[in-house]
């Protein structure tokens, strides 16, 4: 749905040129959550407003629904663009009209009858939760409130796509997260689909479907959340893995200090297995004891991950069997002690 082909952007300035986005490939698929995360300066901003030609790429395509943006006269690209829905982080309201206004702001532009506008807004409204403020202005509302006026405007024109710029980052976690639900649930209900910048794992880890890791304007890493969240490979990202499981270094460090007999393991569950009874199982099915020392299990999107440190005692080739059927069970098995 959205194929960025090869993308530079450089700017030039009388001291030096800089290079923001360096040769950057994507394909973004049609109803996904796809995030871009980096630390300032990574070039993301710059990569998130090329997909809409708010910036112009020095080389490359973007490629939207099958058409070649840059092919398109400045009317096409404005009627284009009504089908890019854009959040920001500091919001950008009108703060001279009420929240109704600001909503039926881009229908006015878009020469939608007044009649309709109203509806579309009254829609919108309920849409994002804001039902009984719609004649309020926006420095009456809290930075939470205000961002869903930014999402139900954005949302207006009925866009396919939506883009979001640090959108939770002047946020406090609480309303982060009640504003990545409602991110969530209008790609749901909607099929939309969503393109995100952060420099938050966090935000990574709840509502998206795929990430792609940026540092000095490349994208050095790619994948499923899920898979990014195991096996991280590039240092960068597994600081930024680190963010959100931080604490898994000092539970590993503590399970194995207070242990002085039989096996420490550290069992890491994903997916279908995170879900599984497997610790019952394996008491069950093995002559073995079994001690929870520590754990920790996240929700990811759409599945569950998390580490559990075990001790087990017993005869050393039921130990081993029972690791095998941990394995079998998809949990990936260390040996911390024996
Ligand atoms: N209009 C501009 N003119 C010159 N340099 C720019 C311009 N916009 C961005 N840059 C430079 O391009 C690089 C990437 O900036 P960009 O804002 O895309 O990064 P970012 O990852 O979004 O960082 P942040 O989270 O701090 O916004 C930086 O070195 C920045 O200084």
């Amino acid at each position: 749905m959205i194929e960025i082909q090869n993308i530079v952007k450089r700017f030039k300035s009388k001291k030096q040129d800089i290079t923001a986005v360096d040769h950057v490939s994507l394909s973004i698929k049609k109803g996904e959550i796809f995030g871009v995360i980096g630390y300032s300066g990574a070039g993301k901003s710059t990569l998130i407003r090329m997909i809409n030609l708010l910036e112009a790429p020095t080389e490359g395509k973007v490629i939207l629904d099958g058409t070649d943006l840059s092919t398109l006269s400045t009317r096409q690209l404005r009627q284009k663009r009504q089908k890019i829905g854009m959040i920001f982080q500091h919001f950008n309201l009108l703060w001279s009209r009420t929240v109704k206004e600001n909503i039926m702001f881009p229908l006015e532009i878009a020469g939608v009858p007044k009649a309709q506008r109203e509806q579309r807004a009254k829609e919108l409204i309920n849409l994002v939760g804001l039902d009984g403020k719609e004649d309020q202005y926006p420095s009456q509302l809290s930075g939470g409130q205000k961002q869903r006026v930014g999402i139900a405007r954005a949302l207006a024109n009925e866009p396919h796509v939506l883009l979001c710029d640090e959108a939770t980052s002047a946020l406090d976690p609480k309303t982060t997260d009640s504003i990545l639900d409602l991110l969530k649930e209008i790609n749901r209900r909607l099929g939309l689909t969503i393109v995100l910048i952060t420099h938050e794992m966090h935000v990574i880890r709840k509502i998206c479907d795929r990430v792609a890791v940026m540092e000095a304007g490349r994208v050095v890493e790619l994948g499923d959340v899920t898979d990014i969240f195991h096996h991280p490979q590039q240092e960068i990202t597994k600081q930024f893995v680190k963010q959100v499981t931080e604490s898994d270094e000092a539970l590993s460090a503590s399970a194995e200090r207070h242990v002085h007999n039989g096996w420490v393991l550290e069992c890491r569950f994903m997916g279908e297995a995170a879900g599984k009874p497997v610790i019952s199982q394996l008491i069950r099915q093995f002559e073995i004891e079994v001690n929870i020392l520590q754990g920790k299990i996240s929700r990811l999107k759409d599945a569950s991950y998390g580490t559990l440190y075990i001790q087990v005692t017993g005869d050393e080739a039921e130990v081993n069997r029972a690791i095998d059927h941990l394995k079998v069970q998809g949990v990936e098995v260390e040996v911390l002690l024996s």
